[in-house]
């Protein structure tokens, strides 16, 4: 056990997602349990370099697993991209006694935090915690799973009113740089395409695709379009586009927008959220650093910040192929 760590920071960043709380909540727990202090830092790295910090014990954290958001609120800080902002940040760990933090984000969060510990050389741990699932060396972060069912019961009510009229819908997704949720999803609720940033699969191969869906005598059509994708990128442009040339469709658009990363969080993601909490402040009391808590295969892994953050365009093409074959 690391002695030096008697009092652990923790915070929430970039776009929230279901099962922040869950993973606040396991931190909390894990200080209180080894008799570690926890302080909890509002509004991600903004609070930090504001220092609006507050005392959480056990108890603090009670009735939260199971709501969606972030009690501590989350923040895009422009403030912590400057030297200065990070200063200051550093500035208040110390004078709080801080001796570790615990970052629950995405690739941008775990980016700011490679970059403070180059200056600060300051012990920090990251959860993922973003619904794209766009971090290399977990199978899954925080929130995306709640976030797929959200998706795939929405569709599943596009797909009533597009039967009973005989019509296409183009459905948006979140996903700016990631298409995990618009291929899962969209493979999930049976959709006749998906169009995610990784590929580019050109208007020509989508038009072609829907005439042969029609052909084959489908009466509705749903289109789910990653809000990052390149040929989806202005949606309605792409909607107006198979208008002028697929006359026989007509084309509805539905963007999900930011329902998708609210909610309860579901059984998988409260799971997930406890044990990638407890297994940051295991990594800190072993003594490590500068790491991500992934699951692979189920197991939990300690996995350096720079392999977290190499996983661009790291999508399963198999996905791909079984999304076609099943929408024949
Ligand atoms: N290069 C960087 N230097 C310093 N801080 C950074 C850097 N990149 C990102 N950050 C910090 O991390 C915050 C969160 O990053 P970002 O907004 O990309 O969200 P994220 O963590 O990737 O989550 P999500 O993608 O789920 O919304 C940024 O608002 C910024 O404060
Ligand atoms: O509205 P905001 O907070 O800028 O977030 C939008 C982005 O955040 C994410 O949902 C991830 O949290 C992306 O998929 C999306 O592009
Ligand atoms: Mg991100």
């Amino acid at each position: 056990m690391n002695e030096s760590i008697k009092k652990i920071a923790v915070l929430t960043s970039g776009g929230d997602a279901p099962g922040m709380n869950a993973a606040i909540r396991a931190v909390v727990r894990s200080c209180a349990y080894h008799n570690i202090e926890c302080v909890g830092v509002y509004r991600g790295y903004e609070g930090l370099i504001d220092g609006d910090f507050i005392t959480l014990d056990a108890r603090s954290v009670k009735n939260i697993i199971n709501r969606g958001g972030t009690f501590l609120k989350s923040a895009r800080s422009e403030n912590f991209r400057t030297v200065a902002g990070r200063q200051k940040a550093f500035n208040n760990l110390k004078s709080h006694g801080i001796n570790a933090l615990v970052t629950i984000g995405g690739d941008g969060t775990f980016t700011g935090a490679i970059v403070f510990n180059d200056e600060h050389n300051f012990p920090i741990v990251g959860v993922p915690g973003t619904i794209d699932n766009d971090i290399n060396g977990t199978d899954f972060t925080i929130g995306y799973d709640t976030a797929l069912n959200t998706v795939v019961e929405a569709i599943d009510k596009i797909r009533d009113t597009a039967n009973s009229h005989n019509r296409l819908f183009l459905v948006e997704v979140m996903g700016r740089d990631a298409g995990d949720i618009a291929l899962n999803a969209g493979i999930g609720a049976g959709a006749e395409e998906i169009l995610i940033p990784e590929q580019d699969m050109g208007r020509d191969r989508l038009l072609a695709s829907l005439k042969r869906s029609k052909k084959s005598g489908k009466s509705s059509s749903i289109v789910v379009v990653a809000e990052g994708d390149q040929i989806g990128k202005n949606i309605l442009g792409l909607a107006d586009y198979i208008r002028e040339n697929l006359e026989e469709y007509e084309v509805k658009v539905t963007v999900l927008g930011h329902i998708q990363r609210g909610g309860s969080p579901s059984c998988f993601d409260r799971v997930l959220a406890s044990r990638m909490g407890v297994g940051a402040v295991d990594a800190l009391l072993e003594g490590n650093r500068n790491v991500m808590i992934g699951t692979v295969h189920s197991k939990i892994v300690q996995v350096p910040f720079v392999e977290s953050l190499k996983g661009e365009n790291n999508i399963d093409l198999d996905l791909i192929r079984v999304a076609d074959i099943t929408s024949v």
